[in-house]
């Protein structure tokens, strides 16, 4: 043995030296059959309990990564856009969807399932099933009952109780749940006392986004259930509500699904029935797109995924819209003169003794597109973007490769207010994009100010909101026609009576107003259509409150 090592370091051992080898020769028996049976147990492990492990290691390898925030905008929309030299630069750091949360990440819906085929297949239906022009015509009657339910809600609270404030945010935000919940499980068949206690659990859901966040990104998701059991049970109550409530609405799409063809007799497709009709493929391979080649093995969709995807559906189609549409309005009020001017226009295209401003007129209303974008741009009702380096993507800043792992957060509002892009980018200043929006064209318009790297509220690149049309014809809608209904001017008297453009600190994800927007609402039009005699009459004025 001295022998050996010492022939071995062409020097002899010393005392302690042989001491260490004798004990390593005498554990190294054990260690080999140690490693044998690791060899023959891992073999003999399913690979359900492998992939388990790799995504254990992978998150605790995820949690130890760096975050970087990029706060310049042109970095912001090359990353974004452009993405990386190789990889599509397309995933997001484990979602924070309640849904694949919940379930451990079994369940994913569009905006938490890894770039991949999953995703891929989730996305084009949502897009060429529902979201497509063509399938959006369907929902024309559906967005004017909402329409004509939110006008006369607005109005009959004002009749119910002179002077005790009226929560318009409330109705608004009714208004946009009812018309996406019939988008998503179809038309008429949702009673109204379904859709308040579903919009009830959607507000539940979005106050306990920061309890989600807990949970969201940790190693030990066990461990973190234990500790923050009472958390863990709220999100879990949440998530029953949900099931309770939709499951049955599902089951009913299932059965209309071997009698109704929705295009033949102009049914509006639900997006429930598009989902039903869909086989996604059959992940084979952990977490993201590693095939690379073509998927045989598809299946249905299990009933978690579908209650995950029909919340991802009713709360982005929803929160956003009617967030935006408060801001909007909270902008005009501190801005009379541009609510007059908006006014004047829709007059100057609609006839006055139209019932509504209709779909077709809102391409041509250039001021009332500008003043949504610039809305938009000062306060995107989505907060942040997130990004992820994978393994495949060579993202390279500044010529330096960004190390794998890393989580990447665009702050888009933050971006939208780059002095370097934008004149007084805090003030609110619809003239900017004036001339921009004719035509019809301001979805393109918004993209190409995008490409332009102005703004980003619908994020960029492969992951980007895939319901920008949709979003910005019922947000156009629904502000023409409110603009057309009433004149909303600030509350008067009290301290919390003003409007204050401040956004809410404590809700996650979604940018709402902090305060409640109190606003007087004067009726200009008769229901039913023709304007009221005195367009400014004062006695009409409406003291309303809006929340959410
Ligand atoms: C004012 C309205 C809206 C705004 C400002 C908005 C904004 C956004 C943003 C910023 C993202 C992240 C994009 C990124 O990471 O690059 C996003 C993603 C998404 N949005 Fe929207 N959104 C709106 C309305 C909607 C509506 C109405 C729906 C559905 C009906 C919807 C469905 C989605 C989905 C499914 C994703 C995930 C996309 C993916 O991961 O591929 N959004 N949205």
């Amino acid at each position: 043995m001295q022998y050996l090592v010492a022939r071995m370091q062409l020097r002899p051992c010393t005392g302690l030296q042989e001491a260490v080898m004798q004990v390593l020769l005498q554990l190294l028996p054990l260690v080999l059959s140690a490693a044998a049976a690791i060899l023959i147990a891992w073999r003999a492990t399913p690979p359900v309990v492998k992939a388990r492990l790799a995504a254990l290691q992978s998150g605790i390898a995820r949690a130890r990564k760096p975050i970087m925030l990029v706060t310049d905008f042109a970095t912001a929309h090359h990353l974004l856009v452009r993405g990386s030299s190789a990889g599509s630069f397309s995933n997001r750091p484990p979602s924070m969807a309640p849904s694949a949360v919940l379930s451990g990440r079994r369940y994913h819906n569009i905006n938490s399932a890894p770039y991949g085929q999953l995703w891929r297949a989730l996305r084009s239906n949502l897009t060429s099933g529902v979201l497509h022009p063509t399938r959006l015509r369907h929902y024309a009657a559906a967005r004017r009952r909402a329409l004509h339910r939110l006008a006369a809600d607005l109005r009959e609270q004002q009749l119910a109780d002179d002077g005790v404030e009226a929560l318009a945010a409330e109705s608004i935000r009714s208004a946009v749940f009812g018309l996406v919940s019939t988008m998503c499980f179809g038309d008429g068949g949702v009673d109204a006392a379904v859709v308040r206690a579903m919009a009830d659990v959607q507000t539940e859901l979005v106050l306990s986004l920061s309890a989600v966040r807990t949970f969201a990104f940790v190693p030990f998701l066990a461990v973190s259930k234990l500790v923050y059991r009472g958390r863990w049970n709220k999100l879990a109550a949440i998530r029953r509500k949900q099931e309770e409530l939709y499951l049955p609405l599902i089951d009913g799409c299932r059965r209309r699904r071997g009698r109704d063809d929705d295009d033949s007799d102009g049914t509006p497709p639900s997006y429930v029935r598009t989902l039903l009709d869909l086989r996604v493929p059959v992940e084979l391979d952990g977490d993201h797109d590693s095939s690379g080649g073509e998927q045989t093995q598809q299946r249905r969709l299990e009933d978690g995924e579908l209650v995950g995807l029909c919340s991802e559906f009713l709360g982005s189609g929803t929160e956003s819209v009617s967030a935006a549409l408060q801001w909007i309005m909270a902008n005009l009020i501190k801005r009379p003169d541009m609510q007059d001017a908006v006014r004047r226009e829709i007059d100057a295209a609609v006839d006055a003794d139209a019932e509504e401003v209709g779909e077709e007129v809102l391409g041509k209303l250039d001021l009332l597109n500008a003043v949504i974008l610039e809305a938009l741009r000062l306060h995107p009702t989505i907060k942040f973007g997130f990004r992820e380096v994978m393994q495949e993507d060579q993202v390279v800043h500044d010529g330096h490769r960004i190390p794998v792992g890393t989580k990447m957060v665009f702050p888009l509002e933050a971006l939208a207010r780059d002095k370097t892009a934008w004149d007084e980018p805090d003030e609110f200043m619809p003239e900017r994009f004036h001339g921009c929006c004719a035509g019809g064209e301001s979805t393109k318009k918004l993209l190409s100010v995008a490409a332009e790297m102005k703004m980003l509220p619908f994020g960029g690149g492969r992951r980007m909101c895939p319901a920008i049309g949709v979003s910005l014809l019922h947000i156009g809608y629904f502000m023409a026609n409110l603009v057309r209904e009433f004149e909303w001017r600030e509350a008067e008297g009290g301290e919390h009576a003003g409007v204050q453009l401040h956004p809410d600190a404590t809700v996650e994800m979604f940018n709402f107003m902090e305060r409640p927007l109190r606003a007087r609402l004067v009726p200009l039009r008769r229901p039913g259509g023709g304007y009221v005699k005195s367009q400014v009459g004062r006695d009409e004025a409406l003291d309303c409150q809006t929340g959410h």
